[in-house]
C-alpha cells in the first residue's frame, strides 16, 4: 500500500482502516489489503464501490504532481479477485451470499458492505414505488385542471403537462430538467392538482423538501410567487405550503449521526413527498428517504441530473433518470420506471447562447463547446481563453470580469451606504465570480483578494480594511443557523444604519431581514464563491473561472453547473485545454444503481 499512498492514490486513513479490517479477519495478503484500502477510499471520493477491473486506469490522485499510474504495482485482476475470494472472514462474494462481512465483492466491484446493502435496498424500494398500482383519479377533473394551469401558448401535451399528469396518476414520478425548464412551475401544478382531486375530502398532506435549507427556502418562495397567477381553487393551499430540509423532514437527531426519527418502522405521515434539487441527495440520504415514505404515498423527485452530485457517495438522480435522459421525447414504454421519468427539455428562462452552451456541455462534445464559446449565437456568452489563476497582476484581458465586479460592487456599496437593503441585495445577486476550488491559485480566496483590490482602486472611500463589518461587505453564511433561519450558502450585505451602526441584511421571501452582526456566527466574505456552494442559486451575470487541467475536480458536471448559474450573461475564463479537459471528463461515479433499476 505504501507505493499507492506515496503516489497519492490512497490517503493515510484508507491504509489505516484497511489494516484494521484485515487484522480483525486475520488477512495478510498485500493484494487483499490494497483492495480493501481502495474500497475504503471509494466513498470518500463519491464512488459507491471500487471497480477492480478498471481502477488501474481510472484512479485519480490527490497530489499536486501528475503521477504515472501504470508504474504502480497493480495486481493482475483475476488473481486479485481470487485472493479476495479466499478471505471468507472478510469478503462476502456475490449478491446472494447471506453473511454480514465488512466487504462484498460482486463481479469486479468491491463494496464496503454498508454501501452494497444501501444500493440494493434503494433499488428495491424505488422499483417497488414505480411498480405500485397507479392511483384512482378523477380523470375529467385532472384534464380540466391541466388545461386551466397551462400557459396560453403551451401545447396540451408539453413535457410539463405530462409530468404533472404522471405525478397525479402514479405513486412515483421523477421530474428532470435543467435550469429554467419549468420544474418549479410543474411542482406548483402538481400541488394544485392533488388538492383539486381531494376537493371533497381530506386535503392531502404534502411535504416539500430539499437537501439544503437554502434550496428549501427558494422552492417555497417560488411556489408562493407563482400561486397568485394560477387558476385554481387550491391557491390558498399553495400559499400555505412550507418547504423544509430533508434532514428536518426525516427528523434528524443531533445525538445520532445517521438515525432519523422516521424510518421503515415509523413512516412519515405525508400522502405526498416532493423533493427538489435531488441531484444533491447522496445515496445514504436517499436510502433514509425512500424507506421513510409510506408505501401508499406518492414520491416525486425533482432535479437536474446533469448537475454536480452530492459530495458523499452516489449519483442517485442521474442513475434513476438513467437512459430516459437520452431520449426525452420517446413515448412511454411498458417499463414502469420509464413511465415514471419525465424529462423537461425546453428552457424558458435564459439567453439562447447560454442554453446552447449548456446543451453542448451535456452532450460531451468538446469541439461543439469550444465552437459555442468562440462564436456564441448571441452576446450573452463571452469566453476569455486565459489561465484563470489569481495573481497580484491580473491580465488586461480580464477587464470584462473586472468591469462587471466593479459595476456590481458600486451598486452594492451605493445601496448599502444609502441604507437600502433590498437594493443592495438585488445588486449583490446581479454578479458573482465562481471558482472550482476554495483555496490554491485558482481558488475563491485569492480571487476575493483580487476583486477587493479592483474595488479599492475603483470605488471612492471603499476600504475592506476599515473593520470586519465595513459597509457594503458581501456576506456568505457558511453554516446553518436555524434560530435565525439563515442557511449555509445564504448571502447578505452589511448596510449602514442610524448612528454609525450597521446591520447585516439577508433576503427571505422577497423581504430583507436585518440582524445585528453580533448575532451572526459562521460568516465569510463573498466576492467569489465555489461552484459547489453556488449550486441552487443563479446570478444575472456569472464569471466561471476554470482551474488547470490537472485539477481533479475539473469535470463536465462542474462546468455545466457553473455555466448554468448565469441567467443573462456568462463569462467563462479558462484555456482551451481546460475547457476540453472539463467536457471530456464526466464525473463518472462508480455506482451500480442505474443497472439495478434499468437492466
Ligand atoms: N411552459 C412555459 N412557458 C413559458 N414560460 C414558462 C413555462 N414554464 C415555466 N415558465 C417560466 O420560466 C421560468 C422558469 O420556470 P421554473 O422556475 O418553473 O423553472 P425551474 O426548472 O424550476 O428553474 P430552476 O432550475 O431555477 O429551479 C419562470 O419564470 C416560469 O414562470
Amino acid at each position: 500500500m505504501r507505493a499507492f499512498n506515496e503516489a497519492g492514490v490512497l490517503a493515510a486513513a484508507d491504509v489505516h482502516v484497511a489494516r484494521r479490517l484485515a487484522a480483525l479477519a486475520a488477512a495478510d495478503d498485500p493484494d487483499v489489503l490494497l483492495a480493501v484500502a481502495l474500497a475504503v477510499r471509494a466513498p470518500r471520493l463519491g464512488h459507491v464501490f471500487v471497480d477492480l477491473a478498471t481502477i488501474a486506469r481510472r484512479a485519480t490522485t490527490e497530489g499536486e504532481e501528475a503521477v504515472d499510474l501504470s508504474a504502480l504495482p497493480w495486481p493482475a485482476v483475476p488473481a486479485w479477485l481470487d485472493a479476495l475470494g479466499a478471505c471468507p472472514a472478510l469478503v462476502a462474494v456475490g449478491e446472494d451470499a447471506g453473511e454480514r462481512l465488512p466487504l462484498r465483492l460482486v463481479g469486479t466491484h468491491l463494496y464496503l458492505d454498508r454501501y452494497w446493502r444501501e444500493e440494493q435496498r434503494i433499488a428495491a424500494d424505488l422499483r417497488g414505488f414505480a411498480a405500485r398500482e397507479p392511483e384512482l383519479v378523477n380523470a375529467a377533473l385532472l384534464d380540466d385542471g391541466l388545461d386551466r394551469l397551462r400557459w396560453p401558448d403551451e401545447p396540451a401535451d408539453s413535457a410539463q403537462v405530462r409530468a404533472a399528469r404522471t405525478a397525479v396518476h402514479r405513486r412515483f414520478t421523477v421530474v428532470a430538467g435543467g435550469p429554467g425548464t419549468g420544474k418549479t412551475t410543474t411542482v406548483a401544478r402538481i400541488v394544485a392538482l392533488l388538492h383539486e382531486q381531494a376537493a371533497d375530502g381530506r386535503p392531502p398532506l404534502i411535504a416539500l423538501a430539499a437537501p439544503t435549507g437554502k434550496a428549501a427556502a427558494r422552492l417555497e418562495e417560488s411556489l408562493h410567487e407563482q400561486a397568485p397567477d394560477l387558476d385554481t381553487e387550491a391557491r390558498d393551499a399553495l400559499l400555505a405550503t412550507c418547504a423544509t430540509t430533508l434532514h428536518r423532514l426525516l427528523g434528524w437527531r443531533p445525538d445520532s449521526h445517521s438515525r432519523f426519527r422516521h424510518h421503515r418502522g415509523n413512516r412519515l405521515p405525508h400522502d405526498v413527498v416532493i423533493v427538489d434539487e435531488t441531484s444533491m441527495v447522496s445515496l445514504s440520504l436517499m436510502g433514509r428517504l425512500v424507506e421513510a415514505v409510506r408505501p401508499d404515498a406518492r414520491l416525486i423527485l425533482v432535479g437536474d441530473p446533469d448537475q454536480l452530485t452530492s459530495v458523499e457517495a452516489g449519483a442517485v438522480l442521474g442513475d434513476v433518470v438513467g437512459p430516459a435522459a437520452e431520449d426525452p421525447g420517446a413515448p412511454p414504454v411498458d417499463g414502469a420506471l420509464r413511465d415514471a421519468v419525465v424529462v423537461l427539455d425546453t428552457t424558458h428562462r435564459f439567453g439562447g447562447a447560454i442554453a446552447d452552451l449548456a446543451a453542448a456541455i451535456r452532450s460531451g462534445d468538446p469541439d461543439a463547446v469550444l465552437a459555442r464559446l468562440a462564436e456564441p449565437a448571441d452576446p450573452s456568452v463571452r469566453w476569455i481563453p486565459l489561465d484563470a489563476q489569481a495573481g497580484p497582476d491580473p491580465d488586461p484581458l480580464l477587464a470584462p470580469v473586472r468591469d462587471a465586479a466593479v459595476a456590481a460592487g458600486r451598486a452594492v456599496l451605493d445601496a448599502a451606504r444609502a441604507g437600502d437593503p433590498r437594493a443592495a441585495l438585488a445588486a449583490l445577486g446581479s454578479f458573482r465570480v465562481l471558482t472550482a476550488h476554495r483555496r490554491g491559485p485558482y481558488g475563491a480566496t485569492p480571487w476575493m483578494w483580487t476583486i477587493e483590490r479592483w474595488l479599492t482602486d475603483a470605488l471612492d472611500g471603499f476600504d475592506p480594511r476599515a473593520g470586519e463589518w465595513y459597509v457594503g461587505r458581501p456576506l456568505l453564511v457558511t453554516e446553518n443557523d436555524h434560530s435565525l433561519r439563515l442557511y449555509n450558502g445564504d448571502t447578505g450585505v452589511v448596510i449602514a444604519g442610524a448612528q454609525d451602526r450597521v446591520t447585516a441584511a439577508f433576503e427571505r421571501r422577497g423581504e430583507a431581514l436585518e440582524f445585528s452582526p453580533t448575532r451572526l456566527s459562521a460568516i465569510d466574505t463573498v466576492y467569489a464563491m465555489t461552484i459547489h456552494k453556488a449550486q441552487g442559486s443563479q446570478f444575472d451575470t456569472a464569471a466561471v473561472l476554470l482551474p488547470g487541467t490537472d485539477s481533479p475536480i475539473l469535470t463536465r458536471e462542474l462546468l455545466y453547473t457553473g455555466v448554468t448559474r448565469a441567467s443573462q450573461q456568462l463569462v467563462v475564463v479558462g484555456t482551451e485545454e481546460a475547457v476540453r479537459g472539463a467536457v471530456s471528463r464526466p464525473a463518472a461515479r462508480a455506482s451500480a444503481l442505474r443497472e439495478r433499476l434499468w437492466d
